[in-house]
């Protein structure tokens, strides 16, 4: 066989060999890079071997504040510190490091917050459990004296650690409602045992201030219904001339303090966003035994007048914000007053929708009790319909068919939810923790398997703000 080449085949063939040789080269150069990152990754994590680790288990930001702000202490009392979630840490992580705070609250019953379970179910659950031989620790637990189980997961966690050799550098401290005595007992502990000057370092976000917000308009919702009158209260901030409207975003919650008990703040869901010009809580009439309404809805709902002032602060919910979902579809779920975290979500969706910055639709499940009372905010959400956001509205009311709650029907869609799953949508739940909240996350357990709920929880798809 002749190998006569013709000129154009030669250069067609060099051409080739060139693109070739282009192509090696660059995947080397590639190569290159992902080595020196990674053995970048490397020099920084081993930098940091020797470094403080402050951990936090939180579910509404509060213990997450408070080590933000103890990190901050530290660092501005030039140790070198590493800050992340506890359900972020791997058990070699923790059995390498000398000291390890960590501010854990409870929710639930007693339980790990929703960001802890990796921790739970990889470390502490674990069949060979990490030696903690070397680790001395410290732990402030958070948590509420009016629920059964008080401090609960701090005190597990706690009896855990000893129970794998770590050694207590203070006994656990337990906050009751963000008891700010507490909180100085643990900054003056570390203190004494870090030998580090905490007290002169700055205040941070655990202690950011009030504002004084007026109240524009209560209107209530649901004349007529069979549930408790629901309000929506719209407040505008009082701020003094030059200072910076307070910002905050979908999911975040806000803190009241009713007049005549600062001591225990209560928290809503922000049901607006900036942007709307006001801040809109959706507040329940709540009574106890004896038909007395609780502190802060007795202010929120009847003794507040329009025109006056209250003291509210604003409480970043990190878990329950839209940060890493941003591009995902939504699958909002929520029962009586949990649409108002659910509207933030749904507030922000439509702002990204309208500016053609997200495609991804929306699909909500809320629960009430008759549709001719209490189908709230109707006019929005048939408008987000109209304009394809809202892909699909499931409305249940459980005095119209009697006993039917969202998690039937959830159950009943089961099929949408997983297609939706597989498509990479994520979850959020806001509204009553006992009823709706226990009983979607155990559906989901059931449907995807404890691991499978895991991997949604450890990927940020499953975020909850239940109470
Ligand atoms: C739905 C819910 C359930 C809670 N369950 C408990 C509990 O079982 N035991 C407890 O001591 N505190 C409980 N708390 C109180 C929280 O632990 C406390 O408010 C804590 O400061 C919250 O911190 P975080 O914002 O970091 O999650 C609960 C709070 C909520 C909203």
């Amino acid at each position: 066989m002749s190998l006569l080449l013709s000129a154009p085949r030669v250069s067609a063939a060099l051409l080739l060999l060139a693109a070739y040789g282009a192509g090696c080269a660059w995947l080397w150069w590639r190569h290159r890079q992902a080595l020196s990152a990674e053995a970048g990754r490397l020099a920084a994590e081993g930098a940091q071997a020797g470094a403080l680790l402050v951990l936090h288990a939180s579910q509404t930001g509060q213990a997450q504040a408070l080590a933000e702000e103890t990190a901050q202490r530290l660092r501005a009392a030039g140790r070198a510190v590493r800050l992340m979630p506890l359900g972020k840490v791997e058990a070699g992580t923790l059995a390498q490091a000398r000291q390890a705070l960590i501010i854990a609250s409870t929710t639930g019953e007693g339980d790990a917050p929703d960001s802890a379970l990796p921790f739970v179910s990889g470390c502490m659950q674990a069949q060979e459990p990490p030696s903690l031989a070397g680790l001395q620790t410290a732990v402030l637990a958070l948590g509420d004296r009016r629920y059964q189980a008080f401090c609960a997961f701090g005190l597990s966690l706690a009896q855990w650690l000893r129970s794998r050799g770590a050694q207590p550098l203070f006994e656990m401290l337990q906050v009751d409602c963000g008891d700010a005595r507490v909180i100085d007992q643990w900054w003056r502990q570390l203190a004494e045992v870090l030998q580090d000057p905490l007290h002169e370092a700055p205040a941070a976000k655990a202690t950011a201030s009030t504002t004084r917000w007026v109240l524009q308009e209560r209107r209530c919702l649901n004349p007529g219904s069979q549930g408790a009158p629901l309000h929506l209260l719209r407040f505008v901030a009082e701020a003094a001339p030059g200072q910076a409207l307070p910002l905050w975003q979908a999911g975040d919650l806000v803190q009241v303090f009713p007049p005549d008990d600062v001591q225990r703040p209560r928290s809503y869901s922000i049901a607006s966003l900036p942007a709307d010009g006001a801040l809109e809580l959706l507040v329940r009439e709540r009574r106890d035994e004896q038909g007395a309404l609780g502190a802060a809805s007795a202010w929120l709902c009847q003794r507040l007048e329009v025109g006056q002032a209250l003291d509210m602060r604003l409480q970043a919910h990190e878990g329950f914000r839209q940060s890493g979902n941003e591009e995902r579809a939504l699958i909002l779920i929520g029962n009586g007053t949990g649409l108002a975290g659910l509207r933030a979500h749904l507030k922000r969706r439509a702002e990204q929708w309208r500016a053609g910055r997200t495609a991804a639709p929306v699909w909500l499940l809320h629960g009430e009790r008759q549709a001719r009372h209490d189908t709230h905010f109707d006019e929005e959400l048939q408008t987000w319909h109209r304009e394809g956001l809202l892909a699909h509205v499931d409305r249940v009311y459980s005095r119209d068919l009697p006993g039917r709650h969202v998690q039937q029907q959830l159950q009943d869609e089961w099929q949408r939810l997983r297609e939706w799953l597989a498509r990479g949508a994520a979850i959020y739940v806001c509204g009553s923790l006992q009823g709706m909240g226990q009983a979607v996350d155990r559906l989901l357990r059931e449907q995807l398997g404890e691991a499978g709920l895991q991997a949604l929880i450890a990927s940020g798809r499953y975020r909850r703000d239940v109470y």
